[in-house]
């Protein structure tokens, strides 16, 4: 296993000169030995790019790749020592289950014996134990997805194993199993994972830290509950979450708020003149009007979805999302509500970046 330093940028196009000219813009970040990391971003923000660059599969074209401090920039897969999953499965149709999952083992001659328990472990945790004489040709894809993510976990030597996206062939219920179950492998064999997706659900259930990212730049290395709590940029805020944060333009001048024209104490310390707020649809509470850190807003919809309510609200050009409890008494759209979104769940942002 290695603790990996990636110091690079990457642009496909020669000369690059602008920022949309790299598929990564200049970064610094460190995966820790032994951890479960997720790249998690919107389709083109880099992510393929950059595990492609872990890999050894892409060099990039600045900068360097570190394995435990030793510079790996123009080794290949073999020489890092990488285990890789992919979209789909990549596997020996001819061979068992058994035969396909003690691949990566035999390669590396290790001795039949230990082979047949190693391979025994990894068919126990994916549930494969009961096919394992089954020809790998007549399983379903799920099945064999599970397979390719069997020989990509088979081999406690690795520095790390990669996964692009690898549950995407496999349907939803088995889907969440599957995530559970890789986390719950992590926990047992402890190897340095990064995991690809696009998907926040699976970011966020299966890695301890996820990289979240956008347009080739990583905005936010966090835990799930940093990520909900603190977003370090205004996209984070947007990306997590179902709805994601709201976001209001106020401005604040000798510690008080303007925000759309009402007045209110910024109470903490905030940079003088414009900034963004962000609030959680879950952190936006309705309570009576003229209290501390609310402001009064137009209901233009409103929606019972059992598990809890939604309120859509409007404040001067903005739109505010509120999440609340299932049985609360739900205002009439039209009606006006005072929302409370100054408080200590409230943050602020400048140029996108978080400033308290
Ligand atoms: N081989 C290539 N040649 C030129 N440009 C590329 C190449 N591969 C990727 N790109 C570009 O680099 C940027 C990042 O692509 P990348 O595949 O890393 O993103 P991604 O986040 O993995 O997206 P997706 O989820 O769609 O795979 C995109 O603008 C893409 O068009």
């Amino acid at each position: 296993m290695a603790r990996i330093d990636l110091d690079l940028a990457h642009a496909y196009r020669p000369n690059p000169t602008q920022d949309s000219d790299y598929a990564l813009l200049p970064l610094k970040m460190s995966f820790r030995d032994g951890g479960a990391y997720a790249l998690l971003g919107p389709s083109g923000c880099g992510k393929t790019t950059m595990l492609n660059i872990i890999s050894g599969l892409l060099v990039p074209s600045k900068g360097t790749v570190k394995f435990n401090g030793r510079d790996v920039t123009l080794e290949t897969p073999q020489q890092r020592n990488i285990a890789q999953v992919f979209q789909f499965p990549v596997i020996y149709d001819t061979m068992t289950v058994a035969q396909n999952l003690a691949f990566p083992l035999r390669n590396r001659n290790m001795p039949a014996e230990q082979i047949r328990k190693r391979v025994g472990e990894i068919a126990e945790m994916l549930d494969l134990s009961g096919q394992l004489n089954q020809r790998a040709a007549g399983l379903a894809a799920d099945a064999k997805q599970k397979i390719s993510l069997g020989r990509g976990l088979v081999r406690s030597d690795v520095s790390a194993v990669l996964f692009d996206e690898p549950l995407t062939v496999i349907d939803p219920h088995l889907k969440w199993q599957l995530r559970r179950k890789l986390k719950q492998i992590h926990r047992e064999l402890k190897l340095t994972l990064i995991y690809v997706t696009h998907d926040q659900v699976e970011a966020l259930t299966f890695a301890e830290e996820v990289v979240v990212m956008t347009r080739g730049k990583a905005v936010q290395i966090g835990t799930a509950e940093a990520l909900f709590e603190r977003p370090a940029h205004t996209f984070v805020g947007h990306f997590i979450g179902s709805p994601g944060m709201n976001f209001l333009p106020v401005t604040c001048r000798g510690g008080m708020l303007d925000i759309a024209g009402e007045h209110l104490p910024a109470a903490r310390e905030l940079p003088e003149g414009p900034l963004k707020l962000g609030i959680r649809p879950e952190y936006l509470s309705l309570v009576g009007a003229g209290m501390p850190g609310a402001v009064p807003a137009v209901i233009t919809q409103s929606q019972d979805v059992g598990t809890h309510a939604m309120l859509t609200a409007r404040l001067g050009e903005s739109t505010l999302k509120a999440r609340l409890a299932p049985d609360a008494p739900l205002p009439d759209v039209g009606s006006t509500v005072w929302l409370r979104v100054v408080g200590n769940k409230s943050c602020f942002y400048r140029d996108e970046e978080l400033v308290a």
